[in-house]
């Protein structure tokens, strides 16, 4: 891998201001493990919490809209998240998704406006258990990516992150195997490189998420074009989510 292995906490819709010494503990423990990038995506309501005592780890939002501002009652814009500390934001998660209806031209459009705005984005992918027994997850997979990245990125400055993240693998224990994982990932990286050139498109972290734990976790990582991991349910402690965090620095070691 030629960048860092990226590793990122998903928090969902848990954690309040008890969950702050978790972060703290996550961020102590991270300034020891400078092979790898580690950020968390909190709740938006303990964003400027977390990046208040965040010093190596980075800090993210689980969504935007895709307007700068205006009335749209219980939204949260770009711009607002990054004055609250976030650095990028997760976009595109299969819970938005299906629980939001949200589709992948919206997708793309909240990715534009998070780039204007100044965040690196985390576009996610991934497919249905059905769409994968048809044996069509790759087609499926690379065209939903497809409609949902933005125009143009800066490979300079790491602006994009992908994250596959097969729907039947999120918080069931299920995963993969690894030849599965490798195999969607590298139809994802011809899909990159044909959109934004060899030099960008080779340079964007792929992400795989879906049931990462400290015990599978160097396996995951070790699939081919695995950059990272997204984490949901493991992340929600310190111990679990640096057990995978730890295993991301072995394999960089070994
Ligand atoms: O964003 C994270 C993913 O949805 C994975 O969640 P999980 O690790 O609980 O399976």
């Amino acid at each position: 891998m030629a960048l860092r292995p990226y590793v990122v906490g998903n928090w969902k819709m848990n954690g309040t201001r008890a969950m702050l010494a978790e972060a703290r503990a996550i961020d102590r423990s991270a300034q020891r493990l400078m092979k790898v990038e580690v950020a968390l995506a909190p709740p938006y309501t303990l964003i400027h919490a977390v990046h208040r005592e965040a010093e190596q780890i980075g800090v993210g939002a689980q969504d935007c809209h895709p307007s700068a501002d205006g009335a749209f009652t219980g939204d949260i814009s770009a711009a607002m998240v990054a004055d609250a500390g976030a650095k990028f934001v997760i976009l595109g998660h299969s819970e938005r998704r299906e629980g939001h209806g949200e589709t992948d031209a919206l997708v793309r459009a909240k990715a534009e406006a998070a780039l204007a705005a100044g965040l690196k984005l985390i576009v996610c992918c991934g497919e249905s258990e059905q769409v994968r027994d048809e044996g069509r997850a790759e087609r499926f997979v690379t065209a939903q990516l497809e409609a949902s990245l933005p125009d143009e990125i800066d490979a300079a400055d790491e602006r994009l992150s992908v994250a596959y993240e097969p729907i039947w693998a999120i918080g069931t224990g299920r995963t993969p195997t690894v030849a599965d994982i490798g195999a969607m990932h590298r139809a994802i990286r011809d899909l990159l490189v044909s959109r934004y050139g060899q030099d960008q498109g080779s340079a964007v972290r792929i992400l795989y998420g879906g049931s990462v734990k400290p015990e599978n976790a160097r396996e995951l990582l070790a699939a081919d074009e695995v950059g990272g991991a997204l984490v949901g349910g493991a992340s929600l402690t310190a111990e679990s989510f640096l057990g995978i965090v730890v295993a991301a620095v072995d394999l960089q070691d070994a």
